[in-house]
């Protein structure tokens, strides 16, 4: 080939980084918006959410780790991502003895790691090994080294501080992780799903059923990870994940559940189609924060939110009882306590939707669910599953193509975007293998889940999160 025809890949992913860094950049001075510094903590910025900021955002991350992947020698990349662990390690360490927290208090000049001993009750004869494994993080830009020894947060590390002051959590420690998302994200990430990841091998080869997911490989039982945050030496995790869990619907906003005109694409389902008094149900809808946010905006429809016992009669009430006691007492909301595996005792409902239900299961658990929705709908029934939907890596131009990769993905960048869009449901998927052998689906697979229970997908929205509407066959 004619060298100077010759289109080096590398360029061509120089370009999409250079076009996508410009694009940013001139939509931050449109909106008059200074762009966010690494160096400065965290504060959230009107731009968060702006679809030209977020696109631009993807393709840029996309072409850098894709530079990186190919410039970088290969050996080292293997190494780097082989050794991922001390990541993890060194973030859980910064959790739980507050490193985050007590660095706010330094500002800018940051500490000394001799300081942390006194405060962080690491020993003495261990500050030095605090110090290297703060550099081992700035040098992957979380916080930052900016004299020898001497740490202060930046950007990315301001995001691990908790809400309460340690004063305040010394005082009650149940309130550690209360609006911590990320410290607690951190602390389940880093904790048992680190210890049962390791697992993963292991169990994959294990040919007996004795163990479900390599989470009960690694507690060596079978019961469920929300069984097993029961036990009181796990309240702490159970607060922990709780608070990550909560963190992980916020990213999700509650436009994607209503239905909303965004840059032109039609995001949720319609509720207003429905008739006055039609019925809709949550199923394991634990506390009901989604019905709460559909019900909000139409009053006209009956809801139902059912979940396990524990859930429906203590937190469940609870939180209708705050928020909107009288929906309970009109019979607007009923809260039902419904095993979904067995039975479902809301017949001919409108719409029965499940909100990040399937991904906790495997197939055969989620064929059972659904055949038995499937048994309850009548023929107008619909199913709505709230859901991410997974994206091969590769192109795909199968059924609902547009929504498996809503942004076009340029030459030669994945067609997932790799780590520019990928990255975040991969890694979920990932979570969900290790604690419950569940799964984050492609559209493929939930066409299947579909088919093989009596139920055609007939519609998908689009958005962070996937609005899949379904009809009975
Ligand atoms: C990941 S949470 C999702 C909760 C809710 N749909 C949401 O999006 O906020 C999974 C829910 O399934 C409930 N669950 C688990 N097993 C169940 C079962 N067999 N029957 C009914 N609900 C169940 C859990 O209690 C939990 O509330």
């Amino acid at each position: 080939m004619d060298a100077a025809n010759y289109a080096n890949p590398l360029t061509e992913l120089a370009t999409i980084l250079y076009s996508g860094i410009e694009t940013l950049l001139s939509e931050y001075n449109h909106q008059g918006v200074a762009f966010p510094l690494l160096s400065q903590p965290f504060t959230p910025s009107p731009l968060d959410t702006n679809s030209v900021v977020n696109e631009s955002t993807c393709l840029i991350i996309a072409a850098a780790h894709q530079i990186i992947a190919t410039v970088r020698a290969p050996a080292e990349s293997i190494q780097e991502h082989a050794t991922g662990a001390y990541t993890a390690t060194a973030l859980n360490l910064c959790v739980d003895v507050h490193v985050a927290d007590i660095l706010q208090g330094a500002g800018a000049q940051g500490i000394h790691t001799r300081e942390l001993g006194t405060k962080t009750n690491i020993a003495t004869k261990h500050l030095y090994s605090t110090a290297r494994i703060l550099r081992y993080l700035s040098t992957r830009h979380i916080f930052q080294e900016i004299e020898p020894d001497v740490f202060a947060n930046n950007r990315i590390s301001s995001l691990l501080i908790k809400p309460h002051s340690l004063n305040e959590i010394d005082a009650n420690p149940d309130i550690e992780f209360e609006g911590a998302t990320l410290a607690g994200f951190v602390g389940h990430a880093t904790d048992e799903c680190l210890k049962a990841s390791v697992l993963i091998v292991p169990w994959l080869k294990d040919k007996s059923t004795q163990f479900p997911s390599p989470f009960n490989m690694s507690i060596g039982s079978s019961i469920s990870l929300f069984e097993w945050f029961e036990a009181p030496e796990n309240t702490r995790r159970l607060r922990r994940a709780t608070a990550a869990m909560t963190g992980g619907g916020e990213r999700f906003p509650a436009t994607i559940f209503t239905n909303v005109t965004h840059c032109l694409t039609i995001l949720g389902f319609n509720w207003k189609s429905l008739k006055e008094d039609a019925v809709v149900v949550d199923v394991g809808g634990s506390v009901g924060s989604v019905t709460y946010t559909i019900f909000q905006q139409n009053k006209h429809l009956r809801y139902v939110i059912q979940d396990l016992e524990s859930i429906i009669n203590k937190e469940a009430k609870q939180y209708w009882e705050e928020k909107m006691p009288q929906a309970l007492t009109d019979g607007q909301v009923t809260l039902q306590v419904t095993n979904f595996f067995e039975f479902q005792p809301v017949q001919n409902a409108a719409v029965y939707f499940l909100r990040l239900i399937l991904h906790d299961w495997p197939d055969e658990k989620c064929l059972a669910i659904l055949k038995i929705l499937r048994r309850a709908a009548g023929p107008l029934s619909k199913l709505i599953v709230f859901e991410q939907i997974m994206a091969y890596s590769c192109k795909y131009s199968g059924p609902f193509a547009d929504v498996s990769n809503p942004i076009k993905a340029p030459a030669p960048l994945l067609a997932n975007l790799g780590m520019g869009a990928g990255g975040f449901i991969t890694m979920i998927d990932m979570q969900m293998l290790t604690l419950f052998n569940g799964k984050e689906r492609t559209v493929t697979e939930f066409i299947n889940l579909g088919s093989l229970t009596g139920w055609e997908l007939e519609d998908v929205k689009p958005g962070l999160m996937n609005a899949m509407v379904f009809s009975a066959v």
